[in-house]
């Protein structure tokens, strides 16, 4: 598959994208985002792909949603459109574990997209914000929501109403971030960590995120229920037995799949 914005290579079952416009910081104009769509697509239906990464340039992950492209639509045509309502579609059906891979700037549907992903993993120059109040609107790929829920109402409020900027270290302190990495190895970071979780067992991998996105999303009772069954319900995997035996007996496991 060859693509006019992105770039899409699979090494060692991960499967890596990168946002590829250049002269635009990687703004996610509505082929980028179609193109982001079927690489997904396409990843999960990868039978040799066990995790996925989602990365930029070193001066963008993505500066916003294309201004350039929004600026002339009407309420009517990007209702009709539902204007990024794929993207939230194509997220929430991957079931494999997807990493963005932040340096430069993450700004508006750039920090949204950042925020789709499973988790985010910064370099020491990545900058990242909500600027949509600036532009009359408001963020519309989920920001509102993922953002708040990942550092708070105050902070949240704060980023939403003023759209400054907060660097990678105040974002790994308020949660935003899981780790930060040197920029010049960012990228040989993260894909070192997706190769380790691309080798762990599937099964055990698709129902951990499906598990951990539960606490998000229901009662505390209700997601340590749905945690204990799932966890009740590996047992029925031969890698179960795998991952146990190869600890006992001191090697390394070798996971089916299954
Ligand atoms: C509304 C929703 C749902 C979501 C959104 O994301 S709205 C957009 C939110 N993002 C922004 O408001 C950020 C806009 N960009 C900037 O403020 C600056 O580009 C910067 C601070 C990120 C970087 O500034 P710098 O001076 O280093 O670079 P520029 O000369 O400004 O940019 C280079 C080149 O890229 C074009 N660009 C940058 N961001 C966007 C964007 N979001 N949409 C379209 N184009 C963008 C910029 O115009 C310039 O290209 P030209 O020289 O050809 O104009």
């Amino acid at each position: 598959m060859s693509f006019e914005t992105i770039l899409l290579d699979k090494q060692d079952g991960v499967g890596l994208i990168t946002l590829n416009r250049p002269d635009a910081l990687n703004a996610l104009n509505s082929v980028l985002v179609s193109e982001l769509i079927s690489c997904l697509n396409d990843l999960q239906a990868d039978d040799d792909i066990g995790a996925i990464v989602i990365t930029g340039s070193e001066k963008a992950f993505a500066a916003g949603a294309d201004i350039k492209e929004m600026a002339g639509k009407t309420y009517a045509t990007v209702l009709e459109e539902d204007m990024f309502g794929n993207a939230t579609k194509a997220f929430r059906d991957i079931r494999k574990p997807v990493i963005a891979a932040v340096a430069g700037y993450a700004l508006g549907g750039g920090c949204e997209l950042a925020m789709c992903c499973d988790f985010i993993i910064a370099a020491q120059n990545a900058k990242f914000g909500q600027p949509e109040i600036k532009l009359g609107v408001i963020p519309g790929i989920g920001g509102t929501q993922r953002l708040t829920r990942l550092i708070g109402k105050s902070k949240a409020m704060d980023m939403m109403l003023t759209g400054r900027m907060m660097d990678a270290v105040e974002a790994e302190r308020s949660g935003l971030v899981s780790r930060i990495l040197p920029t010049e190895d960012m990228l040989d970071g993260v894909l070192d960590i997706a190769r380790d979780i691309a080798a762990l067992s599937r099964p055990s991998v698709y129902l951990a995120k499906e598990a951990t996105n539960r606490a998000l999303e229901t009662t505390l009772e209700e997601g340590l229920l749905f945690e204990r069954r799932v966890f009740h319900s590996l047992f029925a995997t031969e890698d179960q037995k795998e991952g146990m035996n190869a600890f006992v007996e001191k090697r390394q496991p070798q996971f089916k799949n299954r």
